[in-house]
């Protein structure tokens, strides 16, 4: 593994007074400038605050499920020895298969021996721990042999606290020629999962394409997310040139933390995924990024710069819902 990074504090816009100049109101002294100053450097200090650090995971699963577990396992201390109270850890964080078959044959029910060994990680760690997509069994597992994707959080104990399905399934023919049908094999989620409350805030539950449709995000938003959380195993085509532009974007547009926790590199022949893990602001910078390979980054996440962020713009009420059609 490589080593762990820590982000430095996200840079802020320079807090300054508003100030009104003609019918604008113009922030900072000078109405031309557009400084950004970290706010560490501003000499506030951090006596009094709660640190409350999120890590992301990246690795790359196999069929293996005690290997993964292992990965799993060795990031989460790493995690829990940095400060960290919660692990993001990426969609299929419990195995990737190479065929339909083989994934469903390796599909659990939430109270399998998978939940019991990241249950235990849990516990031992202290971490909160989101398990970004795992393959669970169907109620019609043993006729049709399918699963849901589905994104589970466990608190510090070890116990289950939420569980979202994914909504929308990967069926896409992408540049290149490959084609994925996600929704041959997995069953499409029902519904859309309260946000769970964390120590690091309220966290809104999604599952990689989830990523795509922004009323999601928003939704999440309205019913009082504060971070999003985009666990994913984006392919190598699609990953470089939308991945990043699409978690900034669902940063900035709901005004949350965003957490993308990622695949990354070749799982078998016939399956790879982009990677890029990163966490982006409620503005929209990206504050930590893992480097290659199975990784951990971890950022800082400060209650008062999501709500300057939402102080300064108020899009929720800002709505035009009287024209919604
Ligand atoms: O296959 C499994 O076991 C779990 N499912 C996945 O990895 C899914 C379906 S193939 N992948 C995505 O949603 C990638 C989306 C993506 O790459 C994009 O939106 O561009």
């Amino acid at each position: 593994m490589q080593a762990l990074k820590t982000s430095k504090m996200s840079e802020w816009p320079k807090r300054n007074k508003g100030r009104v100049c003609k019918d604008r109101v113009v922030s900072g002294d000078d109405a031309s400038e557009t400084t950004y100053q970290n706010e560490d450097s501003m000499g506030s200090g951090r006596e009094g605050r709660q640190a409350t650090l999120v890590a992301a995971a990246q690795m790359t699963s196999t069929l293996d499920k005690y290997h993964n577990m292992a990965i799993c396992d060795r990031m989460a201390r790493r995690a829990a020895h940095r400060g960290a109270l919660m692990l993001f850890l990426p969609e299929c964080c419990d195995f990737i298969g190479s065929s339909a078959a083989e994934s469903s044959f390796h599909a659990e029910d939430l109270d399998g021996e998978l939940m019991k060994a990241f249950s235990k990680i849990a516990r031992e760690t202290g971490l909160w721990l989101s398990l970004g997509g795992i393959h669970e069994r169907g109620p019609n597992w043993k006729i049709d042999k399918r699963y849901y994707n589905s994104h589970v959080i466990l608190n510090s104990d070890g116990q289950l606290v939420s569980v979202y399905r994914k909504l929308h399934l990967f069926d896409a023919d992408l540049p290149g020629g490959e084609s994925l049908r996600e929704s041959e094999f997995t069953l499409p989620g029902k519904s859309i999962t309260d946000p769970v409350s964390t120590p690091l805030g309220k966290v809104g539950l999604a599952v990689c394409y989830d990523l795509r449709f922004p009323h999601l995000s928003w939704k999440l938003r309205e019913m009082g997310a504060e971070i999003l959380t985009f666990p994913a195993a984006f392919s190598t085509t699609t990953g470089p040139a939308h991945w990043e532009v699409l978690l900034r974007a669902r940063a900035i547009e709901t005004q949350c933390w965003v957490v993308g926790a990622a695949q990354i590199g070749r799982h078998n022949p016939c399956r790879a995924s982009y990677g890029d893990a990163l966490i982006a602001d409620p503005w929209g910078r990206v504050i930590a990024r893992c480097g290659d390979g199975d990784d951990i980054c971890i950022a800082e996440l400060r209650p008062e710069t999501l709500h300057r962020v939402r102080r300064g713009m108020l899009v929720l009420q800002h709505q035009r819902k009287d024209i919604d059609s």
